[in-house]
């Protein structure tokens, strides 16, 4: 059998931080090398078994990625905008590939991490569970069977802490459904509506968003038309659905050409 593959886990404090440390050590074929947490978190210079509530291991909380990523194959990381840029410049100086779950870029990040792909490999989508990137491959078939008689709304519903709206899951289902009906989703995207809005413009693409409680993560297509509705959804009970997709997406990165790849590439979708 071969080595387990070497990843750092970025944001290892956080909700997917301390996931991702429990699927990848209950996997035989990866093994935590590394650790990050934000510069002077409570974290950095202790043992990330006994901040974890466990026993302690040889993996030290760090603070800095160019000492952490030394030796590593795979970085992953579900933390925050800023962070993940700065991050995948590091990662790809140091050939490292760099799995990104994180949410709520802004144009300029993605054209910073699409230019810093041409020299580094990197996985990243908003949502790395099977279940979700099925359903954006079901959306995309079905938005393109169905004319725009159909009105389409996305709504998501997360816990009370997201800081992002809408999720990242719901602009990857808008991106398919405006990719299945051929047109884009900047142009059709209407992410928020208050007060009087008008009536609803034929064509558009809605989102509605809920925040509460412990929702882990819930996405509904709705295809609207006059006598029916057909309505897709995905409900995540446990996080290890995206920690398990992303450890996927590591395994398969190893030995890949430069290049921004997402997970209905890792998943053959
Ligand atoms: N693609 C997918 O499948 C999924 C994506 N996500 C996304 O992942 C991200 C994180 O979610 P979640 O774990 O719930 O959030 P948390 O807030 O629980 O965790 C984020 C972690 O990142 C840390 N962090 C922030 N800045 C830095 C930095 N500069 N360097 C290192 N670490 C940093 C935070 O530290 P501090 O507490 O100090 O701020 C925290 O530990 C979100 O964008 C979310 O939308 C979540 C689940 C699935
Ligand atoms: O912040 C979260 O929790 C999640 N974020 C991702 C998103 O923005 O879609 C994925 C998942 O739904 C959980």
């Amino acid at each position: 059998m071969s080595e387990p593959l070497a990843i750092v886990v970025n944001g290892v404090s956080g909700r997917m931080g301390r996931m991702l440390v429990e699927v990848i050590n209950a996997s035989d074929k990866a093994r935590v090398c590394g650790a990050l947490e934000r510069p002077g978190h409570a974290w950095v210079g202790k043992d990330l078994g006994e901040m974890l509530g466990g026993t302690a291991t040889s993996v030290i909380v760090g603070e800095d990625p160019a000492q952490v990523l030394k030796g590593a194959q795979a970085v992953i990381d579900f933390t925050a905008p800023a962070a993940t840029v700065a991050l995948a410049r590091t990662a790809a100086q140091m050939g490292v590939a760099h799995i990104i779950g994180t949410t709520g870029f802004t144009p300029a990040h993605l054209a910073e991490l699409q230019e810093i792909a041409q020299a580094g490999v990197i996985v990243r989508a908003g949502n790395m569970s099977l279940g979700v990137n099925l359903l954006t491959a079901l959306t995309r078939k079905v938005a393109e069977a169905l004319d725009s008689d159909y009105d389409i709304e996305i709504i998501e519903g997360h816990h009370r802490h997201k800081v992002d709206a809408p999720s990242g899951t719901a602009l990857m289902l808008g991106e398919a459904a405006a990719e299945g009906r051929g047109v884009s989703l900047e142009d059709h995207a209407v992410r928020a509506r208050d007060g009087i809005t008008g009536a609803r413009e034929k064509g558009s693409i809605g989102f509605a968003v809920v925040r509460g409680g412990d929702i882990i993560g819930e996405h509904d297509v709705m295809f609207a038309a006059d006598g029916e509705r057909l309505i897709l959804r995905h409900i995540a009970s446990d996080r290890a659905v995206f920690a398990r997709g992303a450890l996927k997406a590591a395994l398969w990165a190893q030995g890949r050409e430069a290049g921004e790849y997402d997970m209905m590439a890792v998943l053959g979708l």
